[in-house]
């Protein structure tokens, strides 16, 4: 019987956890989980379930019973995986689940952008369409995708996913190199080239040591004028003082976030203060379709039993 907690399983919503259940796994779920709450809670466990709570050196050197963290993310800087890999824990993720709901929100945030549905519908229930000498109201100017260029930063499944909707917009899809590569493979341009030429750059790289700040005031500086940001990766990945400058400034026409580097976000943070109609955050529910959610529990549920069975399945650590 493997001692199975789900810290923070009310991130799920409504996501049916039924899947997880099986006579080898006894479960049990917390909503939610402070830090001072962690190690209490896993103590006694075989294996932990975790969203977007940290898992840390320290923490992980203090769980001698932890075998296995199952990621409840694709997204994995939350969990130490040095600390994981010098005490022996496996660490796995989910990978896919959401290829088509962060590419959809990815195009509701870059859509909102461009076509400015919020400030129209806004308009609208001010009565400003009533007040209208015309059919219509052409206040808010309304650009095109097709014929621009989309930069993907990042081309695993996400990346992917949302190339094949920009491509549908008719947009051209450019993808960059890694900053530091020393070669810059076929079909990327470099980094800074690539910055340069996107009039939309969408962000899907991980949060790693290499890949924080990547968007930092250098690398607004390289964008194009007028360029759009959207970021549904990681908050980690931008330099968020510099974006706002780069906003407020004109460097950047629009910037749209799904996720910030501190979540939730302190009620006094510039970027959710700022009041700047270019500027879109939604709080990190790209993932979270209710398709979604439900695929995420399926392949929670394949990890579980795949590790009771001795194998290893979306393993992060160790890698074969
Ligand atoms: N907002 C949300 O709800 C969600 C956010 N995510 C985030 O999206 C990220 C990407 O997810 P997937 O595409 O499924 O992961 P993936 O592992 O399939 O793809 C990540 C890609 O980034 C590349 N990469 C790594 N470092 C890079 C760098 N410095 N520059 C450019 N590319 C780099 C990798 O080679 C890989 O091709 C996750 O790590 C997670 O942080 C994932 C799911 C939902
Ligand atoms: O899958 C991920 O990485 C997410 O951020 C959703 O929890």
């Amino acid at each position: 019987m493997y001692q199975t907690v789900f810290l923070d399983a009310a991130s799920m919503g409504d996501a049916d956890l039924s899947p997880l259940q099986a006579d080898n796994i006894a479960l049990t779920c917390f909503n939610a989980t402070t830090p001072a709450q962690v190690l209490n809670r896993l103590q006694q466990a075989d294996i932990a379930i975790v969203n977007k709570v940290v898992l840390d050196a320290t923490t992980l050197a203090a769980l001698p019973r932890l075998k296995l963290i199952c990621l409840a993310a694709t997204g994995a800087n939350n969990i130490d995986l040095a600390g994981a890999q010098q005490h022996g824990i496996a660490v796995c993720n989910v990978r896919g689940y959401a290829d088509t709901a962060v590419p959809q929100q990815v195009f509701a945030l870059l859509l909102q952008l461009t076509n400015k549905v919020q400030q129209y519908q806004n308009a609208v229930r001010a009565g400003r369409w009533s007040q209208s000498p015309h059919f219509c109201l052409l206040d808010y100017p309304v650009t095109e995708l097709a014929g621009k260029t989309m930069l993907i930063v990042g081309y695993g499944a996400l990346g992917q996913a949302t190339a094949k909707l920009a491509q549908a917009f008719g947009m051209q899809v450019l993808l960059s190199e890694q900053p530091d590569a020393s070669i810059c493979r076929a079909g990327r341009l470099p980094f800074f080239t690539a910055l340069a030429q996107a009039d939309v750059v969408s962000l899907h790289c991980p949060l790693t040591a290499g890949t924080e700040r990547l968007f930092n005031a250098r690398a607004f500086a390289a964008m194009k004028p007028g360029a759009l940001l959207i970021n549904t990766a990681r908050g980690g990945l931008i330099d968020e003082t510099a974006l706002l400058q780069a906003l407020q400034q004109g460097t950047l026409a629009g910037a749209a976030l799904d996720v910030l580097t501190e979540e939730p976000p302190p009620p006094a943070h510039p970027l959710v203060l700022a009041d700047l109609p270019q500027l879109i955050i939604t709080p990190h529910m790209a993932w979270a379709s209710a398709e979604a959610r439900q695929r995420m529990v399926q392949q929670l549920a394949a990890n579980v039993q795949a590790f009771a069975g001795g194998q290893l399945r979306n393993a992060l650590w160790p890698q074969h």
